[in-house]
């Protein structure tokens, strides 16, 4: 005993396992490991878990135990995490059975073999992103990207597309996760029981997934590099014998599917803290991610081209790997006496070994709390042995491709799309046993703006991201435009289908189109973001910028297509018919009284050409006018009792003198969105008020304009659904 390390192994059975985790749940686990260190030095002895235990620490101990000879040092995982994942997993095998199963799980998840995964992976977050993250206000980060990582292995890994069979996987797959961090106390009703069941419901599953897979295979409808069970299906020795047992095959997809979603989607989650937290990197990150999409048209998938320019972004996670590594540390089992440093470690023993310990030695990583992308530039210059979020040795993690491409691909849809901003911005972390930020991560996502108004925001980053993003949209929409110009004469489009068919189909009296592919660009841009806000955001824009080219004709056509979309928008709404939307005058005078009172254009400017006179003054060449709606609204001579909301001021509209009622203009630039908004509004307003009640969260009826009106808090309200007839 005098050659065992110094420590102790505490009290009987408990020993120091509920120190390592409430220190774990705290985040102080590493500052309890530094206390030991100083205690007893880089080696000691202690017990976690029920079972004597030799902490080591440094690099020369991480070699030792992760290149340790396999029939001395086998790896070890916790009696619930065996039961449920199975017996044949890769964790539990050692020597010749887990260099043959790893080689096969490595054929699938190499570089070269996954390359051709890119695009299939960049459509799994790109939908869901449309439906999770699109339109939503908040979100909670960590679960979502739970959801995503989970998707893109179903997806991938096992074949299996979205649709009632994964969401059966998933719910299953919950209940296991639990019972897998439980202890392994075997009754009905406790954690460990309910994820023992849904384990062996979950292999049913993967087991019915091999047979369709094998049968595939059989029939040739399914190839060998499909998917991770039909390539483990299809891998055979020199006599066409299968190499990996079904039981191997399911153990491994098990482990596959534990492995791979529980430790992308924490760090990808601490990337978007990090981002939110950081504007420097954040800068740094955009400036690479946009500068990849700007050669991207609508709709193109990210390429493994495109993943090898991502080199900072990479360095980024690589830093957010070191400080927060999802996988503390892990333990091996003593098969044999073994001696390491001098002392003994006795057989039946654990190894104990820690990532972060290294990961913030200054010896190693000078200024260990600096977030510092930049030590990863000369990787090689980093000393084996010393950078572990990934393991080392023949037990490296062979998820780390995989890893290293989901990572890129999301946080690359997240910073072109998204800008966000942390609701708990405490920065507080626990381990359960993975890192997870406080209340997992609730953040308030804005949508990126398309175009930001010069005048309005003189923030010359966010002017010049504007432009760029334009410059992307527009590439989209030319794109878009040559598709329907090429479907347009193959025959298998309408010129009515939509906006941009219309305006390429109208022609002169020669045959020759009559707008050019520039003014359809720039005016798909303008309907685009009057329409994206609120349908009357159309006329404010119009009303500042006006339609550039000032081509009459042009306004006509575009107003000739919104009525045609009248009849589209109605034909979609099954039960609201164009008859009864007609029904709804007092509504439409209250949305005008509305209008009056708040018009969403305040007012607007024109530029003189000319000098020009007005009233007897002069306004000189190349000033601006600048005009008001609101003061004419609320002038009493024209509206009396201008402060009173009275719809019944529009019952007889042609009482109204003109140039008086101006929420969309006049003359010959008004507002050719504004039968569209009218439409919209009335539908909406409808189906509104026919299904739900509300309450004001913020009663106070204050708004701020910027340029819009812009109710308190973006006006918060409480739902109650009607019941349906
Ligand atoms: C950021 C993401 C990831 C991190 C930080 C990570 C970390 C680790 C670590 C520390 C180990 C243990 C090494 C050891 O005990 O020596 C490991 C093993 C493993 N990981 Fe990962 N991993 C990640 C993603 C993935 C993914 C995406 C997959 C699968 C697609 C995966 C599959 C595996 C497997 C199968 C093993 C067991 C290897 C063996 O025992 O030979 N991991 N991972």
């Amino acid at each position: 005993s005098n050659r065992l390390p110094p420590g102790s192994l505490g009290v009987p059975i408990i020993g120091h396992s509920l120190g390592l985790t409430r220190a774990m749940k705290a985040n102080t686990a590493e500052k309890w490991i530094e206390q030991r260190i100083k205690k007893y030095g880089p080696i000691s002895k202690l017990s976690l878990f029920g079972k004597p235990t030799v902490f080591v620490y440094g690099p020369a101990a991480n070699k030792f135990v992760f290149n340790g000879d396999s029939s001395t040092i086998a790896n070890q995982q916790t009696k619930s995490m065996r039961m449920i994942l199975g017996d044949r997993n890769l964790l539990e095998l050692s020597g010749k059975d887990h260099k043959r199963v790893r080689g096969a799980l490595v054929s699938f998840l190499k570089p070269e073999s996954l390359k051709k995964y890119v695009e299939k992976i960049d459509g799994e977050i790109r939908e869901h992103l449309k439906l999770h993250w699109q339109g939503k206000e908040q979100i909670t980060v960590l679960p979502m990207m739970k959801t995503l990582t989970f998707n893109i292995i179903c997806s991938l890994l096992f074949g299996l597309e979205r649709g009632p069979k994964r969401d059966q996987f998933v719910s299953n797959f919950k209940t296991m996760m639990v019972g897998m961090w439980s202890v392994p106390v075997n009754l009905p009703f406790t954690r460990y029981n309910g994820g023992l069941k849904a384990s062996a419901r979950v292999q049913n599953m993967v087991k019915d997934l091999i047979q369709e897979k094998r049968r595939k295979l059989e029939q040739k409808t399914a190839s060998p590099h499909q998917d991770l069970i039909t390539c483990l299906l299809s891998i055979r020795d020199e006599n066409g014998q299968e190499v990996i047992t079904e039981k191997e095959i399911v153990h491994n997809v098990m482990l596959v599917m534990v492995a791979g979603h529980d430790t992308s989607s924490v760090l990808i989650t601490f990337l978007v803290r990090l981002l939110a937290n950081d504007p420097a990197v954040y800068a740094a990150v955009l400036q690479e991610q946009e500068e990849i999409a700007k050669d991207k048209s609508m709709g193109e998938f990210l390429t493994w081209e495109d993943l090898t320019k991502m080199k900072y972004t990479w360095r980024v996670a690589m830093e957010t790997l070191r400080m927060i590594p999802p996988s503390f540390g892990g333990f091996r089992n003593t098969l044999k006496d073994v001696e390491y440093n001098g002392y003994l470690i006795p057989k039946g023993w654990q190894i104990f070994w820690v990532t972060s310990m290294t990961h913030m030695d200054n010896t190693i990583f000078p200024e260990p709390s600096k977030f510092d992308p930049s030590r990863f530039e000369n990787q090689a210059s980093i000393p084996p042995y010393c950078y572990l979020p990934f393991g080392a040795g023949y037990r490296v993690c062979p998820g780390n491709e995989f890893a290293r491409i989901e990572t890129l691909l999301v946080i690359h849809r997240l910073v072109t799309r998204f800008t966000w901003k942390l609701q708990c911005p405490d920065n507080a972390f626990s381990r359960n046993p993975m890192p997870v930020p406080t209340k997992g991560l609730p953040i308030q996502i804005i949508t990126v703006c398309y175009i930001t108004l010069e005048i309005c925001f003189l923030n010359f980053t966010r002017y010049n991201g504007g432009l760029k993003a334009s410059a992307r949209v527009q590439n989209m929409v030319k794109d878009l435009i040559q598709e329907k110009r090429k479907k347009l004469e193959q025959k298998t489009a309408s010129p009515h289908q939509d906006l941009i068919t219309c305006l390429l189909s109208i022609r002169d009296e020669n045959g020759q189109e009559v707008i050019t592919e520039k003014e359809i660009v720039h005016n798909v841009m303008l309907v685009m973001v009057a329409g994206h806000d609120t349908s009357s955001v159309l006329i404010t824009y119009s009303g500042i910028f006006g339609i550039q080219n000032d081509n009459a004709n042009l306004i006509t056509e575009i107003a000739k297509h919104i009525k045609n979309l009248k009849i589209c928008f109605i034909a979609n709404d099954l039960n609201l018919s164009f008859l009864q939307e007609i029904k709804m005058k007092y509504t439409w005078r209250v949305a005008m009284e509305t209008l009056r009172m708040i018009p969403p254009s305040f007012g607007g400017f024109r530029n003189t050409l000319k000098d020009v006179e007005y009233n007897g003054y002069l306004i000189p060449k190349g000033w601006q006018i600048f005009w008001v709606t609101s003061m004419t609204h609320m002038d009493n001579t024209i509206f009396p009792e201008p402060s009173k909301f009275d719809p019944s001021r529009f019952e007889d509209q042609a009482s109204i003198p003109p140039y008086c009622y101006l929420p969309f203009g006049a003359g010959y630039r008004i507002c050719p969105g504004n039968e569209f908004a009218r439409i919209e509004t009335l539908l909406v307003i409808h189906r509104l008020v026919t299904r739900f009640t509300w309450k004001l969260q913020c009663p106070d009826n204050a708004f701020s304009r910027n340029p819009m009106p812009v109710p308190t808090k973006g006006l918060p309200i409480q739902i109650v659904p009607k019941k349906l007839k």
